[in-house]
């Protein structure tokens, strides 16, 4: 894990910019194609104008990249506060993308309507699909269950396990809809994902994960989240373990109300905050400003 700490929120969107140019350049010098994940939230939008307005930029052919979402507020089409929305506005808008290559998900005006978890599901068949085309990382049996679908498996109960629901303890905090279902069957599938972008939430959350919610030990691919503490309560998210098939994870965290979630990711033990649970297979970045990384231990 490496830590870099930039002088203020503008230094760090610029060279988390010029980073992701040069990373994604050089998967394509590597694979011929390269793949993001895109985020949300206040930084991750001046990253992407960062992009956007470097001059480096046309070292990427943007045409054979593939972006997926970690995250999307699951809300209608062009709705401003999906993710989709700003990402589209604020970078893919002004790039030469392939438009097959752009993976939004679902939103809830969509042909799935007002159904997250449906929404959940059909993003995980389509991550699926892609790492079938790609040759990419591919989970199956109980890795493709829900956390409680994984349990009944080992416990013996088929029955459940090959429908990878229920038995979440949704009393817990909060409640989710494992995305893994007879329909997708059951098995995940997941493409390579070179970065994974990640802003950091003020409470620790990364994507639509959140601490002390129980998406928090999804185990399948996707998931949907009703009750966010963070507006919109409803959600669809990557889960951590899909998130840590990546390549790189790169987390991004600007400003003082980040300080107390950025010292606890990196001291508490165990690491119980979603984003310090998060760890790309090559390499974890964080990326912060100086405000961000104030309550770091020297
Ligand atoms: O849908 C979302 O809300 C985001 O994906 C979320 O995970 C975000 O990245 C963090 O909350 C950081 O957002 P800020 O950079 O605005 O603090």
């Amino acid at each position: 894990m490496t830590v870099v700490i930039h002088d203020d929120p503008k230094l760090l969107a610029e060279a988390t910019a010029a980073r992701l140019i040069v990373r994604l350049t050089d998967a394509q010098a590597e694979r011929g194609v390269a793949s993001l994940v895109l985020t949300g939230g206040r930084i991750a939008a001046q990253i992407y104008a960062a992009v956007l307005a470097s001059p480096a930029r046309d070292a990427v052919d943007w045409s054979r990249v593939d972006f997926w979402w970690g995250d999307e507020r699951f809300l209608p089409s062009g709705d401003p506060d999906r993710n989709e929305t700003q990402a589209r506005a604020a970078l893919l808008d002004g790039l030469p993308v392939d438009p097959a290559r752009v993976h939004p998900m679902p939103a809830s005006d969509g042909p799935l309507g007002d159904d997250a978890p449906a929404a959940a599901a059909s993003y995980a068949r389509e991550l699926a699909a892609s790492a079938g085309a790609s040759g990419g990382v591919v989970g199956g049996g109980a890795a493709g269950l829900g956390a409680a679908g994984a349990a009944a498996a080992a416990a013996g109960a088929p029955g459940l396990a090959a429908a990878g629901m229920a038995a979440v303890d949704a009393a817990a905090v909060g409640s989710i809809e494992p995305a893994g279902s007879a329909e997708s069957g059951g098995a995940a599938g997941l493409p390579r994902f070179d970065v994974v972008l990640l802003g950091v939430g003020e409470d620790g959350h990364v994507a639509s994960v959140f601490p002390g919610h129980p998406v928090i030990d999804e185990t399948g691919t996707t998931a949907s989240v009703h009750d966010s503490p963070k507006p919109p309560p409803v959600r669809v998210t990557l889960t951590l373990p899909a998130i840590n098939t990546a390549a790189e994870v790169w987390l991004i965290a600007a400003g003082d109300g980040k300080a107390d979630a950025v010292r606890e990711a990196h001291t508490a033990t165990p690491a119980a905050l979603p984003a310090a649970r998060v760890r790309g297979e090559h390499r974890t970045l964080w990326l912060l400003d100086r405000a961000a990384a104030a309550s770091l231990p020297a």
